[in-house]
Formats: C-alpha cells, structure tokens, sequence
C-alpha cells in the first residue's frame, strides 16, 4: 500500500471535554495524549487542543483531536462555538464534588441546543472523574447511571491520575462514534491497572490509634 492510500485511512474526530472548572478536564486530556499527570491546579482560560493517534480494530487509524474547554466558558460567548461540529462530548464531573455533577445540567443543555438542528447529532458520555479518591465520593454511582439512561448517554468512572479507563473511554466513543464494536479482548487490554502502594498500618497497636487510616488495606498514591 503507497503513503497516499495508508494516509487516506486515517480519520478525525472532534471530542471536546467540558464540565465545572477542576474537575480534571485538562488532566484527562493530559493523561490520554501525553500518559502524564500534574497535581497543580491551573486553569484552563478559553480552550486547548491535544491530538492523538489510535488504532482501532481492523487497523483503522484515527486521530482523535480533543478540546479541553475551560470550565469557565459556561455562559460565554464561545461555548456555542467550541461545541458546534463535534462528533464526541465527553461530560466530566468530580466524583468528590456534588456540585460538579448537578451542574452537568447547565452543561449538557448547551450541547442539547447547539444541536438541535443537527443531521448528527454527537455521541455523549458522562465520565465520572477521579476515582483514586473512591473514599471521599460524593456523587452516588447509581445517580451517574440514572443520568446515563435517562438521556441515552455512554457512561465511563476513570481517574487522570492513576489513568484508569482514561484511553478506553476515549477508544469507545471513538468506537461508537464510528460505528465500530470492541470485542472483550480489546476492551481489556485498554484497562489500565491501578498502581497501589501497600500501605501496613498493623505495626501501630490497634490501641494506640487516636485518628484511624481512611483504608486499612491500601492508599492509592
Ligand atoms: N486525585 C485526583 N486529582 C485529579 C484528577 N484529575 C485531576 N485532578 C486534580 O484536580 C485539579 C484540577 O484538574 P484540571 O485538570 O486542571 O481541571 P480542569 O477541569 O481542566 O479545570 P479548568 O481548567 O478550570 O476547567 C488538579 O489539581 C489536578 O491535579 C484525578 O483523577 N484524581
């Protein structure tokens, strides 16, 4: 096969990230495109752009261009704009913070009318963001999958910081968005495993502990 005709299989998608500001947009983005992570908090002002590029199965190149839209483009006079075309929205919450997730609404209704006219309307996924921190969720899973089935959303719980489901999520709404099904193998093989430091707390007398650990088997760093 020349350049030319292996080129011209390559396809592009727009998938644009938005939800409340911190609740790890960019970090996803980061961890997908760059398999990095940062612990600093800087925000995002108006948008930024990762590329990367997949492989899905029948050795179908795409690459994927992701818009990390600031989380305080909520009432601007862009969002309409960044949003317009895209063929994936991934909606993203804090596990850790309800407010994150009731103000989803706001979210998923500037999609809902910058597509309203739309012939193709995109694939949407609500995407519950950093699961490392399970201890101190807030946003019960059940309500994560009652949004999901009430409006026919895709549904992923992935963490930027450990990488949890990061690339999966974006291989499925690729996946779905074109129409392609991922079998179980290739499901798997996207699942990232969680690296956990054992942490032994059982050294100290049980006696002596005046504030005991959140966990008792293991802290996910
Ligand atoms: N523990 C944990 N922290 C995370 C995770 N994802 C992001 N963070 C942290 O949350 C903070 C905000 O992350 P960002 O990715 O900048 O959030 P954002 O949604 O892009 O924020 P805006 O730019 O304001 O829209 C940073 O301090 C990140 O390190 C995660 O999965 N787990």
């Amino acid at each position: 096969m020349s350049d030319s005709e292996e080129e011209s299989q390559d396809r592009q998608l727009k998938i644009v990230i938005i939800g409340d500001g911190a609740c790890g947009k960019t970090s996803l983005a980061m961890r997908f495109a760059q398999e990095s992570f940062g612990k600093q908090y800087k925000q995002t002002v108006g948008l930024d752009f990762f590329l990367k590029r997949i492989t899905l199965p029948g050795n179908l190149n795409v690459t994927l261009q992701v818009w990390d839209i600031g989380g305080q483009t909520i009432g601007g006079k862009m969002l309409d704009k960044y949003i317009y075309g895209t063929q994936g929205v991934l909606l993203v919450y804090d596990i850790t913070n309800y407010q994150s997730f009731e103000n989803l609404e706001d979210w998923f209704s500037m999609v809902k009318k910058v597509n309203e006219e739309s012939e193709t309307p995109p694939f949407i996924a609500l995407v519950g963001n950093k699961i490392d921190l399970e201890h101190m969720r807030t946003v019960k899973a059940d309500k994560h999958q009652r949004f999901c089935q009430e409006n026919g959303l895709g549904s992923f719980f992935v963490s930027a910081k450990s990488g949890d489901s990061v690339f999966l999520c974006f291989q499925r709404v690729a996946a779905e968005i074109l129409g392609i099904k991922l079998n179980k193998a290739e499901i798997e093989q996207s699942q990232r495993v969680v690296k956990a430091d054992i942490v032994n707390y059982s050294q100290e007398p049980v006696t002596r502990m005046v504030n005991p650990p959140r966990s008792s088997m293991c802290d996910i760093q």
